[in-house]
């Protein structure tokens, strides 16, 4: 029988890298947040080129747009924010639809898809005849309880106004009275021969007391909490990771408590972000970072539509001051990924979920040509909004929707993670803008693209550099039990990822062991567990009597996902048949416990990282085919090469040799087997 162990995995846990960014995925996943290649780091020195590629040009075929046009200035950019979102209609029109009924939404998806934006749409789509002033008063009664008024918007600066033009007038003639008597005491004691001593008392004692007299006027004044003076539309407030007092309001400490020194309550009073957003649009991404009380205040906040402030701090003598209740009927816009509905207080997601909308964020669209056509308004709403740049030409605006697709990591898409487009159009403009250009052209957007490369596109030049130096991999000749397999660091930058392979006999004698290492994460481990149902039924029947040792070769940061599983299963069999396997192929590809070659993530720049590395052919699975675009100064030389199962992969990566014949023809006979 056999008696495989469960995998054994040797990790170490020093030198971990931050696990979103740097862990190297090797499957479906890794295509997933885009992160792009943002305007992060401008240098052209840290990019490790290979020098066969450095020169090649770019010669894409054309893209063909809906319509010709000179440059970017010619396009008409929609003046409100709603119709400027490319890809998001759902979005839109749940957005529009809650802006009309005042309801909540939640947007869950990838940074950088338009949430906020679509926040900030919504706010202009509110009507904002309904925007008002919010004015904190003085209370006679208790002044640690102030009073709240709401008045029509611009209002209340004019109530300020006069209440300080009135104070003002009162300070004055109280000032004149005050002088009237100092002069009145002078002059007495003059006539009347009185002490000068005497005289000098009574006039301090005078203007010590007038003082206090007078202001007392000024601590009358009302305080405008929440202006809306000569507001365009309803208020937009982004309260990402906003503390509590800065969300709910507080009231700030005052440290001369006494003696007419003393701030009045309701001048210490500071408005929250709930409350500046009142009639309009509160927007908080990540709300599930905001602590549980801070996440109750806000419920209580949602159902209330109004919210007392008091001192957040309880030592401070804000904490005694409590207002009345102060308006705050605004619309709540949540946001995050998908995590964020996980740790986000249950009443409150129900909230918005029963009064209002959730909608999850689209990352890519069809490339379609109306779609394409979006993408040259896009360009010229970036240009608008960065207001410094030059317009881009029809070349410039066709290597964008290029980028697009290759971003998309799927044939007949185009992405949505327009932040990051957002980046690279400004790059390219800043270029353009460097060159005195009179336009951005393609050749500076294919600039922008080389010098505007991710931090994870920047480790993975390190990364080959380092690899190179120290001859970690072997592009040439053959190698019993090592592969070239393919990994992707962040969301767009691929690397090649070692992969060796030992078969030795089994330590305990009686039982096999599959040990892997190179601090494996749950899902790469998994693949390896499904590889070895694979190795099992290939090498047959004296598997207890060996260990098959997996090493990730210098993988410090931790492996995640499935796509090497081809490659550790043709190390493991080289390893096991003593059949070399050819290192001019690196390969990439997920493996069906029956042999199959599943698609993965990725592809395009695994294949691009191989290529740079000076690998000449890839193996990828079949079902990514269509998903490669990678750039032309690629396509000369490397080869891709489709597959669909194991023995196909075999048959390619390992080197010719009636050995290698034979076993393939035990192999196919066993998928066929099995397959009846
Ligand atoms: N769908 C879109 N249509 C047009 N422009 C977009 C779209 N998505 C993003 N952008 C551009 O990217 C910028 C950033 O997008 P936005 O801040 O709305 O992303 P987000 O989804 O809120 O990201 P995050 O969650 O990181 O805040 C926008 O100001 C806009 O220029």
């Amino acid at each position: 029988m056999e008696t495989f162990n469960e995998l054994t995995e040797q990790k170490t846990e020093d030198g971990k890298f931050s696990e979103e960014n740097t862990t190297l995925k090797t499957d479906v996943e890794a295509t997933e947040p885009g992160s792009g290649s943002g305007p992060v780091i401008e240098t052209s020195e840290t990019g490790y080129e290979n020098p066969e590629i450095k020169d090649i040009p770019n010669d894409n075929e054309d893209i063909e747009l809906g319509y010709s046009f000179t440059n970017t200035g010619e396009i008409n950019v929609p003046p409100l924010l709603i119709d400027q979102i490319l890809g998001q209609e759902q979005a839109v029109e749940i957005v529009k639809k809650a802006a009309r009924q005042r309801r909540h939404v939640m947007m869950i998806g990838t940074p950088g898809t338009g949430k906020s934006l679509l926040a900030k749409a919504m706010a202009e789509l509110l009507p904002k005849e309904e925007l008002e002033d919010i004015m904190v008063y003085p209370n006679a009664e208790d002044s640690n309880n102030p009073r709240i008024r709401r008045v029509p918007a611009g209002k209340g600066r004019e109530i300020v106004a006069a209440h300080r033009a009135e104070a003002q007038k009162k300070a004055q003639s109280k000032t004149m009275i005050l002088m009237f008597l100092i002069v009145g005491v002078v002059i007495y004691t003059i006539l009347t021969g009185q002490s000068i001593l005497i005289a000098i008392f009574v006039c301090l004692l005078l203007l010590t007391f007038g003082r206090q007299f007078i202001g007392r006027d000024e601590a009358l004044i009302p305080k405008l909490l929440v202006s809306n003076y000569n507001k365009q539309q309803a208020p937009y407030v982004d309260s990402t990771a906003a503390h509590a007092g800065a969300l709910l309001g507080d009231v700030r400490h005052d440290p001369f408590q006494s003696g007419g020194l003393e701030t009045p309550a309701h001048d210490r009073v500071e408005a929250g972000d709930i409350h500046k957003s009142h009639k309009g649009v509160l927007f908080m991404d990540e709300i599930n970072i905001l602590s549980i009380e801070s996440q109750q205040s806000l419920l209580t906040a949602l159902q209330e539509k109004e919210y007392a402030i008091t001192g957040q701090s309880e030592r401070s003598s804000g904490a005694l001051v409590k207002t009345e209740p102060v308006p705050c009927d605004f619309i709540m816009v949540a946001a995050g990924n998908i995590d964020a509905l996980e740790k986000m207080h249950p009443a409150l997601r129900s909230r918005i979920k029963g009064y209002g909308y959730e909608v999850y964020m689209r990352e890519s669209m069809p490339d379609t040509p109306e779609n394409r056509d979006k993408f040259i308004r896009f360009v010229a709403q970036e240009v608008m909004r960065d207001g410094n740049i030059p317009q881009f030409d029809e070349d410039a605006v066709k290597e964008i929707i290029r980028e697009a697709m290759r971003r998309s990591g799927r044939k007949g898409q185009l992405t949505l993670k327009l932040r990051d487009l957002g980046g690279l159009v400004r790059v390219a403009g800043d270029l353009a803008r460097a060159d005195n250009a009179p336009f951005t052209t393609a050749e500076h957007v294919l600039r922008a693209k080389k010098i505007s490369r991710s931090i994870e596109q920047q480790l993975a030049d390190r990364y080959l550099e380092n690899k190179t130096d120290y001859e970690s991999f072997f592009k040439e000749g053959g190698e019993i039990g090592r592969v070239n397999g393919l990994a992707v660091i962040g969301s767009d930058s691929g690397i090649v990822l070692p992969i060796l392979s030992e078969v030795t006999p089994s330590m305990s004698g009686a039982q096999g062991n599959i040990i892997a290492t190179g601090q494996l994460k749950t899902i790469a481990r998994e693949a390896v567990k499904n590889v070895s149902a694979v190795i099992k039924k290939v090498t047959g029947k004296d598997i207890e009597a060996i260990d098959i040792h997996i090493q990730f070769v210098g993988t410090y940061e931790g492996v995640e996902g499935d796509s090497a599983s081809i490659s550790i299963a043709t190390a493991v069999l080289s390893a096991y048949e003593k059949i070399p396997v050819d290192q001019t192929i690196a390969m990439t590809g997920s493996l069906s416990v029956r042999g199959d070659v599943l698609p993965v993530g990725g592809v395009t720049y695994k294949i691009e990282a191989a290529a740079q590395a000076g690998i000449k052919k890839v193996i990828i699975p079949k079902a990514n085919e269509s998903d490669v675009m990678i750039e032309d100064s690629y396509k000369d030389i490397i080869e891709i090469i489709p597959v669909s199962n194991i023995t196909e992969v075999v048959e390619y990566a390992l080197v010719d040799s009636p050995k290698k014949q034979e076993f393939l023809k035990k192999l196919e006979t066993m998928l066929k087997n099995d397959k009846n």
